[in-house]
């Protein structure tokens, strides 16, 4: 009830305060209205170290926590449902106020996803959509300095699988809420939380299941927000301060199974080739000719204009001139295996089987070769291209899986979702100076929500070193406790700057 009024006093308010002006930022408008209710980012000592054992360690009793549920998805048949289940019961357990704010509904999609809906003070005001995923990539505890399930802090760090990849976001985006509620915050523009389940194996059951709900439900969103990109600090050398960017594009991916049939027989005499040679030969070819160097395609080049004074002489002159420099930068990019990722379509050979017995030829070899497509290039030609490398018509190729790059969302002036995160940045990080669209080198849930808004955004608010990209999905992932309390500070803040932010675009009165 006093929630209720609560909520009619501030509708009235809105009403009263409507009146908008324009913030220095180009291309922004901040309203009086959301200005003048501003809940600042601070928390209290007590609220840090319950935030942080929520995530790590519950309480010493039950000895739980985010991290400790063991959320495992092995093959998109095969993932740890009891894990799965155990996170659901926890996260109602820890974040009391979302699951009973009147104004937020919860539902379970697919089993284990979550979906929450916040209806928002504002119906007139377009939804968006936050988005992490609640599976972890297998861990055995083989090279790990602690327990991967363990949520153990030490020297600053908490850590285990999922630290970065996702549980921070999963725990971080319900933290927010959750601190935003208890200050009696009431979101004006509506807005969606899906936690999907089975992220690291497709997506299918969990993040696909949520978009075909919200879109049979005629939801369309003003912009999406997803893991995948973050504030990169050395990942280009010479490159002197981090930078933060936001991931506009995802790259497509193939998963292509080469296949080579011959009649078996005794090792003792073989025939001048094996299945094991032919497909061997067949995938040396794929490794050696790599796929056409794509720069200037794509947003990258964008990105280093934006980063062309970040660098010392001559690297900044060079790059402020990538009309003249370009054949020669496109070439310097292709020497570091994550500068070639955005280069190109990538071709990793990641499995590789034949054989049953020291002396016998095996009648069948199989091999698998994972093909990350360039923003400008589609399946059909990349699949084109393998089938003129291969160039062996014994060699069958059968697409296991694949799909072509996600389309390129906005980042002008007038890209709401990219404007808000890029503001937030600003705010929650002023020591970055450059914020720039890029692009995602891996897959996202991200993928499965193209049908209903164009623009979508992925960023995690940490920054993130080369020595770090090793434990997504490696060994000995791990967040530093400050950093995941600046995600819960990111999210509690955008939260708000979708309601007080507006882009101002000619001739349309509301996004
Ligand atoms: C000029 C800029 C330099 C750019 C440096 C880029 C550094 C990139 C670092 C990290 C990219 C991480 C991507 C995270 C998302 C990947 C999640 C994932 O693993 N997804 C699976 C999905 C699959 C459908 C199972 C995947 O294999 O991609
Ligand atoms: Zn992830
Ligand atoms: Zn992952």
């Amino acid at each position: 009830m006093a929630r209720r009024c609560l909520y009619l006093l501030a509708l009235g308010g809105v009403l009263l305060l409507g009146i908008a002006t324009f913030s220095r930022s180009k291309g922004l408008r901040r309203s009086l209205r959301g200005a003048a209710s501003r809940i600042p980012s601070q928390f209290s000592e007590e609220e840090r170290v319950d935030m942080k054992r929520r995530f790590s360690i519950s309480d010493c009793l039950t000895l739980t926590g985010a991290i400790q549920i063991p959320t495992v998805s092995f093959t998109s048949e095969d993932y740890n449902t009891t894990a799965l289940a155990e996170f659901g019961e926890y996260i109602y357990k820890v974040f009391p106020t979302v699951f009973s704010t009147s104004f937020i509904q919860h539902e379970v999609v697919g089993g284990y996803s979550h979906l929450f809906t916040v209806q928002g003070s504002d119906p007139s005001l377009q939804p968006y959509l936050l988005l992490a995923h609640i599976d972890v990539v297998p861990a055995p505890a083989e090279g790990w300095k602690v327990p991967p399930f363990s949520g153990l802090e030490h020297d600053g760090f908490i850590w285990g699988r999922g630290t970065l990849d996702n549980k921070n976001s999963v725990m971080a985006i319900l933290q927010a809420l959750e601190l935003l509620l208890i200050r009696d915050y009431i979101p004006q523009r509506p807005f969606f939380i899906a936690l999907g389940h089975d992220e690291e194996v497709s997506g299918k059951n969990g993040a696909r299941k949520i978009s075909t709900l919200l879109q049979a439900r005629g939801v369309q969103l003003a912009f999406v927000v997803d893991e995948g990109s973050f504030i990169l600090d050395g990942f280009i050398p010479n490159v002197k301060k981090p930078f933060a960017q936001i991931a506009v594009a995802e790259k497509g991916s193939i998963n292509l199974m080469l296949q080579v049939n011959v009649t078996p027989g005794h090792s003792s005499a073989p025939q001048k080739e094996t299945s094991i040679g032919i497909l061997a030969a067949a995938v040396s070819r794929l490794e050696q000719t790599p796929l056409p160097n794509m720069f200037g395609d794509g947003p990258l080049k964008t990105t280093l204009e934006l980063l062309a004074n970040e660098f010392s002489f001559p690297t900044n002159i060079i790059l402020s001139n990538l009309w003249l420099f370009w054949p020669f930068v496109r070439r310097f990019l292709e020497r570091n295996h994550i500068t070639n990722a955005l280069v190109r379509t990538t071709t990793a050979l990641t499995m590789f089987n034949a054989g049953i017995k020291v002396n016998v030829i095996p009648s069948v070899a199989q091999a698998v070769v994972n093909f990350r497509i360039h923003p400008a290039q589609t399946v059909q030609e990349v699949l084109e291209l393998v089938k003129n490398i291969v160039a062996d018509d014994r060699v069958q190729l059968h697409v296991l899986s694949a799909f072509d790059p996600e389309p390129v969302s906005p980042s002008d002036n007038q890209a709401l979702g990219y404007q808000l995160l890029r503001h937030t940045i600003h705010s929650v990080f002023p020591e970055v100076s450059i914020v720039a669209p890029g692009t995602c080198i891996g897959n996202t849930d991200s993928r499965h929500y193209k049908n209903l808004s164009n623009g979508i955004y992925r960023f995690n608010p940490f920054y993130l070193r080369p020595q770090d990209f090793t434990g997504i999905h490696g060994l000995n992932e791990k967040i530093s406790v400050q950093a995941y309390e600046t995600h819960v500070k990111f999210i509690f803040e955008l939260i708000q700057n979708a309601d007080t932010v507006r882009v101002s675009v000619p001739h349309v009165h509301e996004l």
